[in-house]
């Protein structure tokens, strides 16, 4: 299934956002979303998963769901978005609540997405319990339990330290590895878009155009390796160079608004 923005652009009221935005998310394909603060990143999220309506354009589905899919565009959140009264399992569960799937069914799907995101010894645990990394890898569950065809991730691993990001980054990279999986990544943070992205997306300072489309050709699962990591480096770069000065304008505005 893809997703495709077509002509996208949205104001708040007088604030031009988004001006003309087009692209589109093949199924299985990571597509990162880079550019200064502020620029309708999070904006241009919220119009693919159906959370805003644009004021121009819009964001369709095309083909065939993935078996099994219950929800074809599911969003995971920087801040993971947990509830903290249920356990790991019930929150996985959550999404599965109104569907039309029988107990049993619900519990299979649980057990498998919590084995696929290493969580199975943790069922019983609450969020509170959890490190951080921990409470990411519950989101990412939560957001599988639904077999979605893209996922629209949001910041997701900005919120935690280094190490743990490297983790869940080479976690994502072994839920990614099927290729029958898509997702919609926003970041500020080029490395986590060079290691993960298929596409990216670079978007210009507010209202958000697209500045140019980069395509990373190294295969996703070399991409940790010292060799490899060179060559991205020097791709990290270069978007940095593309971004770098609308980024200190875009820094500069915020201090002064
Ligand atoms: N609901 C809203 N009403 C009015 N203005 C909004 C609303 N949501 C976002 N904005 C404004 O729209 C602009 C784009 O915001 P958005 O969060 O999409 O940018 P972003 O690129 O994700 O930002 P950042 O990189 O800082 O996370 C910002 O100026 C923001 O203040």
């Amino acid at each position: 299934m893809d997703l495709i923005a077509q002509g996208i652009s949205h104001r708040f009221d007088r604030l031009e956002v988004l001006d003309d935005v087009s692209f589109t998310v093949a199924a299985g394909e990571v597509v990162a979303i880079v550019g200064p603060s502020g620029c309708g990143k999070s904006t241009l999220l919220s119009i693919l998963g159906g959370l805003l309506q644009p004021s121009a354009g819009q964001a369709l589905l095309r083909g065939a769901p993935p078996p099994g899919c219950l929800n074809p565009l599911t969003f995971v959140f920087q801040d993971f978005a947990l509830l903290p009264w249920a356990s790991v399992a019930e929150n996985v569960a959550f999404p599965l609540l109104h569907t039309s799937l029988s107990v049993a069914q619900r519990t299979a799907v649980v057990d498998d997405v919590l084995q696929r995101t290493g969580l199975s010894d943790f069922r019983a645990v609450y969020p509170k319990q959890l490190s951080g990394g921990m409470r990411q890898r519950v989101g990412l569950a939560r957001a599988l339990a639904v077999r979605p065809a893209i996922l629209l991730m949001d910041e997701p691993l900005s919120a935690l330290d280094s190490q743990t990001r490297e983790l869940l980054m080479e976690d994502f990279v072994d839920l990614l590895a099927d290729g029958t999986l898509g997702a919609v990544y926003v970041t500020h943070n080029l490395e986590e878009a060079v290691r993960l992205a298929d596409r990216i997306v670079v978007l210009s300072r507010r209202p958000g155009r697209i500045r140019k489309i980069v395509n990373v050709a190294s295969p996703r699962h070399s991409r940790g390796d010292a060799a490899t990591r060179a060559q991205l480096l020097e791709l990290q770069n270069e978007l940095w160079v593309l971004i770098r000065d609308e980024a200190i304008d875009a820094e500069r505005e915020v201090q002064h608004a």
